[in-house]
């Protein structure tokens, strides 16, 4: 449901969305349009980088934009600016001045200002809705996309008062063809949100990454699912996060505050405990450290999970057992075909110093007793359940 932050419903009106104009084409821009394309909405790319649009359109992301037919004679219904934040405001004053579009958005994680330089640039923020879909990767570029990114997830809108309705409603069916839920919201409350729910927590993320760093080898073999759970985030692009942090600066230097006050009281405590494990773990030394835990867990719960937002597919994750040399992967995947099972994605562990690998195989959770039988049937060591 689509709701804007003082109450208003923005469901009510549906424009129709037949062409969409997507200008850079990388792991956000791609995968919006597949999402776009998949709902049979025509599509234009384009990006500097001609690789990446190469591969957006190999991809069957849609057509290049300069190869479509006249552009300047038909519009876009929309056009959707997934550059990295600083270049969009001088991305959408050059696609406005051209008429690429009847209305704009962005996908920035930033919201206040790339407003405010798009309104110092005399960007037309009657046309303009700035959006920030709330699904993403710690991958970058095309090759990384998905139709489904953005199923089940927020979609910020954040409209300037001097915005169309219409436009607001042209936006909010974009996210809406994307599977995602539009949220109207100030700009300044936007960057404040997500200062807290995904600016500060990737620089923690980075911060527990970056004491790997100096871990020795035989440390680093213990790893398990917890840290790289933790860690996940911390494999994005260190210059778009950079971008991202320098445009939410004071927000997320608020949350870290806070942050960094909590871990250097638990330090402080484990400090004091350090050789006295023996008096339990509800000392009255170890107090903060059992709080923060305990805060931790309520606030883990506070996260809106898989009651909360419906639509997303939940796979099943199937451990199977390869040997590690050239070609079990394309024979793994011959058998799942052969069973008439979809990988939705696959993820591969190696042991170090082992001549196997673990394939991590995502499917959808009815298709896991039919792949499993059949991969065993096959010879292959799999292990459903792990
Ligand atoms: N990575 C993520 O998980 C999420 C990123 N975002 C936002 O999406 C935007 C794009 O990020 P990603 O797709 O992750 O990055 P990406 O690195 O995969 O793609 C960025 C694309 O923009 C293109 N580009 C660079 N300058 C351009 C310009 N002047 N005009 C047109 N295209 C240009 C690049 O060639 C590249 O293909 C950023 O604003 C980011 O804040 C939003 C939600 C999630
Ligand atoms: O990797 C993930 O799970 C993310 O949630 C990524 C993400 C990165 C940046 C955004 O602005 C929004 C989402």
């Amino acid at each position: 449901m689509g709701n804007t932050s003082d109450g208003r419903g923005i469901e009510d009106q549906r424009p129709a969305v037949r062409r969409v104009a997507v200008v850079g084409t990388g792991l956000i821009g791609t995968s919006v349009a597949l999402a776009l394309r998949s709902r049979g909405v025509d599509v234009v790319l384009s990006d500097p980088d001609s690789a990446s649009l190469r591969l957006a359109c190999d991809l069957g992301a849609g057509h290049p934009l300069e190869e479509s037919a006249d552009p300047s004679s038909a519009p876009a219904d929309v056009a959707v600016i997934a550059a990295p934040p600083a270049a969009i405001p001088s991305v959408l004053r050059r696609a406005q001045d051209r008429g690429l579009a009847h209305v704009y958005t962005d996908v920035a994680s930033v919201k206040a200002s790339v407003l405010a330089e798009a309104e110092r640039m005399g960007c037309d923020m009657a046309t303009f809705v700035p959006g920030h879909p709330m699904g993403g990767r710690e991958k970058q570029g095309p090759g990384a996309a998905r139709a489904d990114l953005f199923l089940g997830r927020s979609w910020a809108l954040c409209p300037t008062g001097k915005a169309d309705p219409q436009a607001v409603a042209a936006v909010a069916e974009i996210a809406r063809l994307c599977g995602a839920d539009p949220t109207v919201l100030d700009a300044g409350a936007h960057d404040r949100a997500v200062a807290l729910v995904s600016h500060a927590p990737h620089v923690a993320s980075s911060a527990v990454a970056a004491r790997l760093v100096s871990g020795d080898g035989a440390a680093l073999t213990l790893a398990g699912q917890g840290v790289r759970d933790v860690t996940r985030v911390a494999g994005g692009d260190p210059a778009m996060w950079s971008e991202i942090l320098t445009h939410n600066a004071a927000p997320v230097a608020e949350v870290l505050e806070a942050m960094a006050a909590d871990l250097a009281a638990a330090a402080d405590a484990l400090r004091a405990t350090a050789g006295r494990a023996h008096d339990g773990p509800s000392s009255q030394t170890l107090a903060p450290v059992r709080d923060l835990l305990e805060r931790g867990r309520s606030g883990h719960g506070r996260i809106p999970g898989k009651h909360g937002t419906v639509h997303r597919p939940e796979y099943t994750v199937i451990p199977v057992v390869i040997p590690d040399e050239p070609g079990s992967l394309g024979r793994l995947f011959a058998a799942a075909a052969e069973a008439g099972v979809n990988i939705e994605d696959v993820r591969i562990e190696h042991t170090p110093g082992l001549p196997l690998g673990v394939a991590q195989l995502y499917v959808l959770p009815d298709a896991v007793d039919t792949l499993a039988r059949a991969l065993a049937a096959d010879g292959w060591s799999v292990h459903p359940g792990v």
